[in-house]
């Protein structure tokens, strides 16, 4: 090692350290060795392949930055690789970049070609750039929005994010369907983990890049140096684990890493799009660990949560939108969170492009563009179909002579409502429910009104689909 190296490396770690946390600073440059210098090329060795991608994807900023200080904008940074082939002397070899096309990862361009053409340029330095956990920081608790579809996985996760690795939580295993907040959640408890005094080294990663990485560790030879960098950290949050289903090797050194971190009480935080029991394709002693610790679902947003995330998303975009649009949005998207912030974001790019501001007629004329059969007209069909799926009765009983109680008040009901919405006769009305005349559409609605000033449950379940009937007739 020359001396000369020694000394701008060392200069280079006194930059590097005040941008990286003592964790990530230990892990990943103490065990760099500097190598030679030449001019302004610096040769750094590394551990492994593995290692050297790993700065690359997350610290590249960082060395640029430290290279820059210390050589000069000229500076240049060449890697020399040991790489474990396994083989059974266990002798590594160096591999020096810049040598042919060894450098280009993905379609990008690697180290060789960057460094053998172009000194560094240096792009703004920001907490995104310098980010080492692959964490969102827009991804916390304060921006995401509690209700009863996620209490409980969000109040466990809050446990998880306080206490990491030692509450009974472990494995924390969080599941819904497409667009409910997974993702957002979780990162929330790595961001809230990773701000924490603790210093823990926390990494999110989805389960494709698990999969690829390892894949790629086999095809270099480095698994050893895959499996010890994911054996190394406090917290691991893998996202989208029903993409493991099928891929057994990749199950087996998951199953590895998964008792080792949890044997050494450090966290463990998945995400699925179904329950445990459900995930078709993992070995079912993986599966048995997940129920370890604790199993949360996350469901649909009730109207007052999805209210509460269209304000929130508002005021974050910095725009004011009128409370009818408001609680139109959150009445017509009943979908799920990811759609819901789409319709918005075309909602304001609508507006921002005409020059207009947001109204109802806006927001029904976006939904119209983006869901093309949405209906808008309350018809009697509509009413029947809606009241028939809200109780849960078989819609040709509301035609029907049926006499049983509940069959008797839901078509009231739905009668009601004909009334209140159409502009039906009563004779129209009474025709479209079996053809019963108009004095009992007048019963119907003299019932409803009766009913509803002594039953709370029953003027609940009336209001609430009121509402329904009411956004559609704006
Ligand atoms: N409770 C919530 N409060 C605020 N925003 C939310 C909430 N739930 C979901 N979101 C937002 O909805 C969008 C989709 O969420 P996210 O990507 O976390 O869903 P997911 O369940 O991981 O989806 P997928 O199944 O596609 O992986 C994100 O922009 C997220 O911020």
């Amino acid at each position: 090692m020359s001396t000369e190296a020694n000394a701008v490396w060392n200069e280079c770690l006194r930059v590097i350290e005040q941008h990286v946390n003592e964790q990530s600073f230990s892990t990943w440059f103490k065990p760099i060795q500097p190598v030679k210098l030449v001019g302004t090329n610096l040769t750094i060795q590394v551990p492994s392949q593995f290692f050297y991608e790993w700065l690359e994807d997350n610290y590249v900023q960082v060395l640029k930055l430290a290279i820059k200080t210390t050589l000069g904008q000229g500076g240049r940074l060449e890697y020399a690789v040991v790489v474990d082939k396994g083989n059974s002397s266990n002798q590594p070899y160096v591999v020096s970049y810049p040598q042919g096309n060894q450098g280009a990862k993905n379609g990008k361009p690697g180290p060789a070609e960057e460094q053998s053409t172009t000194p560094f340029n240096l792009p703004s330095l920001n907490a995104e750039t310098l980010t080492q956990s692959n964490l969102n920081p827009n991804y916390n608790f304060n921006t995401y929005i509690e209700g009863d579809c996620n209490r409980l996985a969000r109040s466990a996760g809050f446990a998880v994010a306080t206490k990491p690795g030692i509450t009974s939580f472990n494995p924390l295993m969080v599941y819904g369907g497409v667009g409910l907040g997974k993702t957002h959640l979780v990162q929330a408890i790595g961001n809230e983990i990773k701000d924490g005094v603790d210093n823990k080294f926390v990494l999110y990663v989805s389960s494709e890049k698990f999969v690829n990485q390892f894949m790629d560790s086999i095809k270099d030879g480095n698994v050893k140096s895959f499996t010890n960098f994911y054996m190394q950290v406090d917290v691991l949050i893998i996202d989208d684990i029903q993409f493991l289903a099928g891929k057994d090797r990749t199950q087996e050194m998951f199953f590895h890493i998964f008792n080792h971190l949890h044997q050494n009480k450090k966290q463990i935080i998945m995400t699925s799009d179904c329950p445990p029991r459900d995930l078709k394709g993992l070995e079912e002693r993986l599966l048995s660990r997940f129920k370890w610790g604790l199993t949360a679902d996350l469901q649909m947003p009730d109207f007052e949560t999805r209210v509460a995330i269209i304000r929130r998303k508002m005021q974050s975009e910095g725009i004011e939108i009128p409370a009818d649009v408001v609680e139109y949005l959150a009445y017509t998207v009943d979908t799920n969170v990811r759609e819901l912030e789409g319709i918005l974001i075309s909602l304001i790019a609508y507006a921002s492009l005409d020059r207009v501001e947001i109204s109802l007629e806006l927001a029904k004329t976006v939904m119209k563009n983006i869901i093309k059969d949405i209906e808008t007209e309350v018809g009697i069909d509509f009413i029947q179909k809606t009241v028939s799926e809200y109780y849960n009765i078989p819609l040709e009983d509301l035609k029907a002579k049926t006499r049983k109680k509940e069959i008797v008040t839901a078509r009231q009901v739905a009668m009601y409502f004909s009334k209140e919405f159409t502009n039906h006769s009563l004779k129209s009305i009474g025709y479209h429910f079996g053809g019963r005349d108009h004095s009992t559409v007048i019963h119907a609605v003299q019932t409803v009104n009766d009913i509803m000033e002594t039953d709370s449950n029953f003027r609940n379940s009336v209001n609430e689909l009121k509402k329904k009937f009411k956004m559609r007739s704006y």
